[in-house]
């Protein structure tokens, strides 16, 4: 299967690049980026040197449409849903890594990033590629909206215990955590290494765009509306994303009883790992990896459940999760070109 990458020369685009090489059914066969277009891939990132030729080029969907057969979006947000319907026209498997198609409710997507939506049945259409939640919708499918990096880790810890009672909606907290890469390769104010260096920043409190995304997925499960309290921060490392997620408990489970729940919940999901009892993730444990390590605690004396789930944003957040989504629409092994260990220390 050939496939292409549309942005090719950013964080997300150059992690599909190390992946797509190493996945035995795919052939890297065009990478399109913007303002680099014409340049050698090597001479942007030495570290793919004599591994791929291919240049940058322009994005031209009918050229796309006769070389390859899967394309990847991995732009900003606003890129996608103008480039990405064009290829949908032209019989290509579309997965997009941007939140442009993630958002079933237009304005919700034009309210959080304050971005002309795409079109509600293109919306409709796209199948939000949380693989281990979604696996049968996403068999098959030539749609995929990536989740982002956030939604991922804390969908993947709260999704056991959102349905049954088990915890209280409207109690949810999530904390997030995330390494600087989460911001992408352009070198923006605030994320300057003198700045981001031995500090821990929060920022859009109240306003992050991944938080209508989780409320969306939690009441695609639970079926009930929910508003969550959601928090990120900015930590001084190149990748990895925690998040603390927070519940009060509708019953009187013990954290046994709930981890051995997660257990069996998960236990067809290769890469979404439960921690034993009394142990929680650090996000060094999955660098690198496709992996998501969940850790639980309830706290008997308030009635507390605290979740804590840990991803490299740029492999399970981002590249590593469109690569298994494609294995799922394909049904080839959900772990091919991913089944690797993390890297540690
Ligand atoms: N970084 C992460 O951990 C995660 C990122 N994501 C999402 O993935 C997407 C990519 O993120 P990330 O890799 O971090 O971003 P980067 O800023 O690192 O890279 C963005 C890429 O898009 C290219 N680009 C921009 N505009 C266009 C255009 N009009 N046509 C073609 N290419 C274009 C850029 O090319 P050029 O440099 O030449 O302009 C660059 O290669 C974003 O939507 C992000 O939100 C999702 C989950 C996690
Ligand atoms: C550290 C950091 O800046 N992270 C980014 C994550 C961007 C992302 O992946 O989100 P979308 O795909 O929805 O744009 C943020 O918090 O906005």
């Amino acid at each position: 299967m050939k496939a292409g990458i549309v942005g090719a020369n950013g964080y997300s685009g150059v992690e599909l690049i190390r992946l797509l090489l190493n996945h035995p059914q795919i052939k890297l066969e065009m990478l399109i980026a913007h303002s680099t277009q014409g340049m050698e891939i090597q001479s942007i990132y030495p570290h793919l040197n004599g591994i791929v030729e291919k240049t940058l080029e322009e994005f031209d969907a009918d050229e796309l449409a006769a070389r390859v057969d899967v394309v990847f979006f991995a732009t900003p947000a606003g890129v996608s849903k103008d480039l990405l319907p064009e290829c949908l026209k032209r019989g290509l498997i579309c997965i997009d890594l941007s939140g442009d198609f993630r958002l079933k409710n237009p304005q919700d997507y034009a309210d959080w990033y304050h971005k002309d939506p795409a079109e509600q049945v293109l919306l409709n259409d796209a199948v939000y590629g949380l693989a281990e939640i979604n696996r049968q919708q996403i068999e098959g499918a030539t749609f995929i909206s990536n989740p982002g990096c956030y939604p991922t880790a804390a969908l993947l810890g709260l999704a056991p215990v959102l349905k049954n009672d088990v915890i209280d909606l409207q109690s949810i907290i999530v904390d997030g955590k995330s390494g600087v890469s989460g911001s992408g390769k352009k070198a923006a104010l605030g994320n300057l290494f003198c700045e981001v260096n031995e500090s821990v920043l929060a920022y859009k409190l109240g306003q992050h765009q991944h938080t209508p995304e989780i409320e969306q997925m939690i009441s695609e499960i639970s079926g009930e509306k929910n508003a969550i309290t959601f928090t990120t921060h900015l930590i001084p490392m190149t990748r990895g994303l925690l998040c603390t997620t927070y519940a009060n408990l509708k019953k009187g489970f013990s954290t046994r009883e709930l981890l051995e729940h997660y257990e069996k919940f998960y236990e067809k999901s290769p890469f979404v790992r439960i921690r034993p009892l009394g142990t929680w993730p650090a996000t060094k444990e999955v660098l690198g990896s496709n992996f998501c390590d969940i850790g639980l605690n309830v706290d008997g004396r308030t009635r507390r459940l605290t979740i804590v789930s840990v991803i490299d944003n740029v492999v399970k957040g981002a590249a590593g999760q469109a690569v298994q989504n494609l294995n799922i629409i394909k049904g080839w092994d959900e772990q091919t070109g991913l089944a690797f260990t993390p890297i540690y220390p």
